[in-house]
């Protein structure tokens, strides 16, 4: 059934059950991949609340979990500046991070993000994003773990808003154009 979120129309595109499942096989595959090793999980605020609550529910071991907060949409378009509004807390140096993110669009929230990360020393960055738009990615950072790949369309819901709003909505929806 379409939604509406203020001006714009929405149809259904991911349905909860399918994120679930996607995210349990990540979660699973992170595990395999670390050997024992605890990872630092960082979510990036806000769009990523909803999927890294999920995927750490489907971690089956210990890790650790921080958040930042990076900027750079307005309404449906990105504003290609980042702000960092929320810096790291925590000391990552030889630590194996884990980048979560609800979507990956043209990178350069990522581009930011590694900017903030190779200031200190980690061991390893990962990056882990619910959602890529293969179209709109133009930047060589490699992605290692990615739920669904997606085409060049906006998106809402499960986290992600349209001007604030819709990040409440359970899955996801793709504009309807
Ligand atoms: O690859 P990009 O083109 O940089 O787009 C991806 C970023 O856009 C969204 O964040 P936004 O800046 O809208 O902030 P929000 O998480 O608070 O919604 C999303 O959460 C990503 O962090
Ligand atoms: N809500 C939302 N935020 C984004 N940030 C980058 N791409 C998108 C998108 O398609 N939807």
């Amino acid at each position: 059934m379409e939604i509406q979120v203020l001006d714009k129309t929405f149809v259904p595109f991911i349905s909860a059950e399918r994120i679930q499942t996607r995210l349990k096989e990540i979660a699973a595959q992170i595990k395999a991949d670390l050997n024992g090793e605890v990872p630092l999980f960082i979510g990036v605020l806000n769009g990523s609340f909803m999927v890294f609550s999920d995927l750490v529910k489907h971690y089956d071991g210990d890790c650790e979990m921080s958040f930042v907060k990076m900027a750079s949409y307005i309404g449906t378009q990105s504003t290609n500046q980042v702000n960092q509004l929320i810096g790291l807390d925590i000391d990552v140096t030889d630590r194996t991070v884990i980048i979560i993110e609800d979507i990956v669009d043209t990178g350069n929230t990522l581009v930011a993000l590694k900017h903030l990360f190779d200031q200190q020393r980690p061991k390893q960055v990962k990056i882990c994003t619910l959602c890529l738009k293969p179209e709109a990615y133009t930047k060589d950072i490699p992605l290692d773990y990615v739920a669904f790949e997606i085409e060049n369309k906006f998106i809402v819901g499960y986290g992600m808003d349209y001007d604030k709003f819709g990040r409440n909505i359970p899955e996801i929806y793709q504009i309807k154009e």
